[in-house]
């Protein structure tokens, strides 16, 4: 009827649901404002609703994307309400999507950056990679997806019900029957605890700090008002947690909020540290816990820094690596400006951070395999062209909210150091949670006894269980209240509306599952135990929420993951890879590298940044499996390094003028 239906009369009604949207907004921020002085939920518990909020920390600048963001998603349910219609029917008249698209635009005009597409530098935030595309991976923006999503009122209400019309088990309740201890089925890996870090390193460079908790202004929502980014609705998103429960577990989890992307593996790393070579200290000293007089919460550029020792050992680990390059390139070319060294610098560094996720970190946890497959591997030596200007590097929210959090099983439920003397010493993960004391003794080089620790010591076991730290102690607060961080992960792909397992795996091209036993027809990548326990709390498989799932599968050989987790996350990388103008490998006269700086690149791995940064005498060569027979430590002066006099002011820094944009589009 919709399209019967008089123009001014939609006209009308269209009015009235964005009039009750901005009157929404207004309550909302009231609830707010109110959360912000009293805590999550409560006053007691503010300290741990604190740190959990930091996932989905608001920055200024985003504040008013949110409430337009938050405006569209209320103005959509309304005339979806109004109308009578859902909004897939609306979609489908052309009439009512042109009248949206003219009362939405004010709330969707996004901010598009002035692009110097000759510049040979990739933007602090990562616009203008693709130079048609110019929002392609940037920070800041949504999320995107693989598959629409599925929502309870297919609007934005996360999934709550089975195909079979029974409620969905709880989050909590899967996370105690599924992904609690248990004897594991798989064999011991012989990965460092390494492994585990540096995945979280890498996930945290490509998924910015989450900025907005609700949607921002997004061009495709204010066309077709498709609602597949959510908005922050209600203080609390409760998780359930089952009678006889032996935690006292917070119910509330902050909401989701559409993460920015990051397009390529590259922080800016902060060239600013203390005399001992740690991130200097941040004003915002709410970010972190300060147990000790001397501590501090320090700058990084990610405000989850402090999230775990190890994660930041590693950033500093890299910070140094900075510097020390920087400091070479300003004497080898001393006319330079400070600029040019900086960004030279910014360069190698994302480069390396490519270099080592492509050669080291992804043949452990994807496989050689996969890789193949997906065009993942880097060539050994010189330039390996990939670059595709119609691959969207964006990251999609499968990745994010569940498929790359599958090493949260690997995280250990123990965190340590070893000293100069190779002396260990442990600590229980959940009492380092936010404190940056082990990281900032002796000035900031505790982090280097991080660093040994991390390197010499195993991960945790990648199964379907996580660690009590994480899974019963997360940001545990002196009221006894923490968090459940397999059930968080859970909770919220539904609250992104990610689908079930059985359209991941048809999306994959892998076999569906009609029942939860582990033959022809069923759950065949699942061993039998893992399937009896989906069986236990899901009446189908199509229901399965794809975080579990993903863990439930067996490993595929010589990989950290099962098929489904391993088609997503190799898909990311593929367009992170194909989608990125700046890769390090591209043969781009002005933007890449010559042949022999490339070369250079390649020979380094993780083991050189170590003995570049840390006065350790000894490493192992491949610093993500612990030392053995096969993987001697061996002297950093043995180990190959790369030589930086390839950038001795190079042809490639002054030759030809600026080039027309007409003609390095035709060329890109
Ligand atoms: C070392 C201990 C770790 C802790 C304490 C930790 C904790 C967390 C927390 C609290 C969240 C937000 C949960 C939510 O509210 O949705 C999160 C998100 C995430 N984690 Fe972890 N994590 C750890 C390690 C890892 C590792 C090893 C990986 C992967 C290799 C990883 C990947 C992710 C990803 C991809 C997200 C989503 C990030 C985003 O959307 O911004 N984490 N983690």
């Amino acid at each position: 009827e919709s399209h019967v239906m008089h123009h001014r009369d939609l006209r009308h009604a269209l009015d009235h649901a964005f009039q009750t949207a901005e009157g929404s907004l207004a309550k909302q921020i009231a609830i707010n404002q109110e959360m912000h002085t009293t805590g999550v939920d409560g006053e007691q518990r503010r300290r741990r609703g604190h740190f959990i909020n930091m996932f989905g920390w608001i920055k200024k600048l985003n504040v008013e994307q949110s409430k337009k963001a938050f405006i569209l998603l209320a103005a959509s349910k309304q005339i979806s309400q109004l109308l009578g219609k859902t909004i897939k029917e609306l979609q489908a008249d052309p009439k009512f999507v042109k009248t949206w698209a003219e009362f939405a635009s004010r709330y969707c005009k996004p901010r598009l950056p002035a692009c110097d597409v000759a510049t040979r530098y990739r933007t602090i935030d990562g616009s203008c990679n693709n130079i048609k595309q110019i929002t392609w991976g940037m920070a800041e923006r949504p999320q995107a997806r693989y598959m629409p999503p599925v929502y309870h009122d297919g609007v934005g209400t996360p999934r709550q019900f089975s195909i079979t019309g029974s409620p969905l088990p709880s989050a909590r309740h899967v996370s105690n029957v599924l992904h609690n201890g248990g004897v594991s089925d798989l064999l011991e890996p012989v990965d460092s605890a390494m492994v585990m870090q540096w995945g979280q390193t890498l996930d945290h460079d490509m998924i910015d700090t989450p900025v907005v908790k609700g949607h921002k202004e997004n061009d495709i929502q204010c066309c077709r008002i498709d609602a597949s980014l959510r908005a922050k609705r209600a203080p609390c998103f409760h998780i359930h947690i089952p009678k006889g429960d032996p935690r006292f577990l917070s119910t509330c989890m902050n909401f989701v909020r559409s993460a920015p992307a990051r397009d390529d593996f590259c922080k800016i790393w902060l060239l600013k540290m203390t005399d001992s070579g740690a991130f200097i200290p941040t004003k915002d000293q709410t970010s972190c816990e300060r147990d000790v007089p001397s501590d501090y919460c320090m700058k990084s550029g990610d405000l989850r820094i402090h999230v775990v020792p190890s994660l930041a050992s590693t950033q500093i680990m890299m910070l140094r690596e900075h510097n020390r390059i920087a400091t070479i390139l300003g004497n080898l070319n001393t006319h330079w400006s400070d600029e040019t060294v900086f960004q030279e610098t910014r360069k190698i560094i994302a480069a390396l951070n490519q270099h080592i996720a492509s050669t080291e970190y992804m043949p452990i946890v994807l496989g050689v395999k996969t890789m193949s497959k997906y065009g993942l591997r880097s060539k050994p030596r010189g330039f390996n062209h990939v670059y595709n200007p119609k691959v969207d590097p964006t990251i999609r929210n499968s990745w994010g909210a569940a498929s790359f959090r599958f090493a949260h099983s690997a995280v250990p439920g123990d965190i340590g150091g070893v000293n100069m003397k190779g002396i260990p010493r442990t600590t229980r993960l959940e009492s380092t949670f936010n404190k940056p004391t082990m990281v900032l003794e002796n000035g900031g080089r505790g982090s280097d006894d991080v660093n040994r620790w991390l390197t010499t010591h195993r991960g945790g076991k990648q199964d379907r269980f996580l660690e009590p730290a994480i899974r019963d102690f997360l940001f545990l607060d002196d009221t006894g209240q923490s968090f459940d961080l397999a059930a968080l992960n859970i909770q919220r792909g539904r609250d992104h509306g990610i689908p079930g397992y059985n359209a991941w795996r048809k999306w994959c091209g892998l076999p569906v599952a009609f029942h939860f036993l582990s033959k022809p027809g069923g759950v065949v990548d699942i061993h039998p135990d893992a399937a009896k326990a989906l069986a236990d709390v899901y009446m189908h498989p199509d229901d399965i929420d794809l975080y579990s799932v993903g863990l439930a599968e067996m490993l595929l050989p010589g990989s950290r993951m099962g098929p489904t987790f391993a088609c997503i996350n190799a898909r990311q990388f593929q367009d992170v890879k194909f989608g990125d103008r700046f890769w390090y490998e591209n043969n781009y006269p002005r933007t890449g590298f010559t042949f022999e700086q490339l070369n250079e690149v390649k020979k380094m791995k993780l083991s050189n940044i170590m003995c570049h940064t840390q006065p350790t005498k000894l490493v192992a060569r491949n610093l993500f499996e612990i030392p053995s027979k096969k993987n001697p430590l061996v002297e950093c002066s043995h180990l190959e390094d790369m030589d930086l006099r390839h950038w001795k002011e190079h042809v490639y820094m002054t030759k030809g003028p600026y080039v027309p944009i007409k003609l390095l589009q035709k060329y890109f």
